[in-house]
């Protein structure tokens, strides 16, 4: 069991991380919602033992790891946020590189390495140098070199950041499976809200270096149970109807969105009627409503006032 207590982390007089308390239970996987700047990285540094808190502990089975970082280093995995590999290397030349540092040697060394390029399905590329990979294979790789020694725990940055869909399904799928299927303990953050639906067990939302909220993802849409989401496709985008949208109290949201706007309402009280009324004044052409119930996505607008992708 890994245990944040308290944490915080100030740089001068800038509060990066303030009093975060995060529980990742064995075999669980959680993940780790935030915008820019939130403090995900700094928070997993801590976690990591990268950083030294300015206050609060982080525990590993209830033992202090900022006191004996040892305790959990052994059995934990890292995929940081940038690719850390020799481009000059092949894939198997980097995976026995980093193994030397795991202390793995001779057969064992061998066979580890065998096992993570075949996981990641980079078996038939291993003796192709880094530097003419994708950057969904490097992604790949990258997460191979961090499960070389078979950690209980997995702390992955942001891993799929940039890269093709394919290698980025190919990445979520065998995160899924190690998580579901062998137990390995996960801590993932992402900006990609899907990813964290499909991936994990209880999500932290994460704003101005504070956890503001955490749960499983039904908990967390039960946050705005008393609100409903209405989609509203328009012909073009007219500035001044979304403005008196903003302005009409019944309506607690107007956000843009690619082809229209997306308003929050209470539940039971949509006014639809005002909304049509507002359309043929501002002459706003409405060629779609959905009314829908709220996604997580809605829950981190509430909580946060931002997009997750702003
Ligand atoms: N070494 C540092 N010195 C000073 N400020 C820092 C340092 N590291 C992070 N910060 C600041 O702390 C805040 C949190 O940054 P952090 O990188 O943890 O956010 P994040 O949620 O991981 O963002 P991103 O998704 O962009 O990686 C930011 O305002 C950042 O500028």
């Amino acid at each position: 069991m890994l245990e944040t207590i308290g944490l915080k982390k100030t740089f001068k007089r800038h509060v990066a991380v303030d009093d975060a308390n995060l529980l990742l239970k064995k075999g669980e996987s959680i993940g780790l919602l935030g915008p820019n700047g939130a403090g995900k990285s700094t928070l997993i540094s801590m976690i990591e033992t990268l950083i030294k808190p300015t206050e609060g502990d982080v525990t590993w089975n209830e033992k202090s790891i900022i006191k004996q970082p040892d305790l959990l280093r052994p059995v934990l995995g890292v995929v940081p946020q940038e690719i850390a590999l020799y481009k000059e290397l092949s894939a198997y030349e980097n995976v026995k590189f980093f193994g030397k540092i795991y202390k793995l040697t001779g057969k064992e060394l061998e066979e580890r390495a065998e096992a993570v390029l075949k996981l990641v399905g980079l078996s038939d590329r291993q003796k192709d140098l880094v530097k003419t990979f994708s950057g969904g294979m490097q992604r790949r790789l990258n997460i191979a070199v961090a499960l070389l020694h078979e950690p209980e725990v997995i702390i992955m940055d942001e891993p799929t950041v940039g890269i093709d869909p394919q290698s980025r399904n190919y990445i979520l799928e065998m995160v899924r499976d190690l998580n579901r299927e062998q137990g390995l303990t996960v801590l993932y953050t992402s900006h990609y809200m899907e990813e964290v639906e499909r991936l994990c067990d209880r999500i932290y939302i994460m704003d101005n270096g504070k956890v503001i909220a955490n749960g499983t993802k039904e908990e967390l849409i039960a946050i705005l149970s008393e609100e409903e989401s209405i989609e509203l496709v328009l012909e073009k985008p007219i500035s001044t109807f979304k403005e008196a949208l903003e302005m009409e109290p019944s309506i607690l949201r107007v956000t843009q969105e690619s082809n229209g706007l997306k308003l929050i309402v209470p539940k039971n009280n949509r006014k639809l009627t005002r909304i049509f009324q507002l359309a043929e004044q501002h002459d706003a052409s409405i060629t779609n409503v959905n009314i829908q119930i709220p996604s997580l996505e809605d829950v981190f607008l509430h909580l946060t006032g931002k997009k997750l992708r702003d």
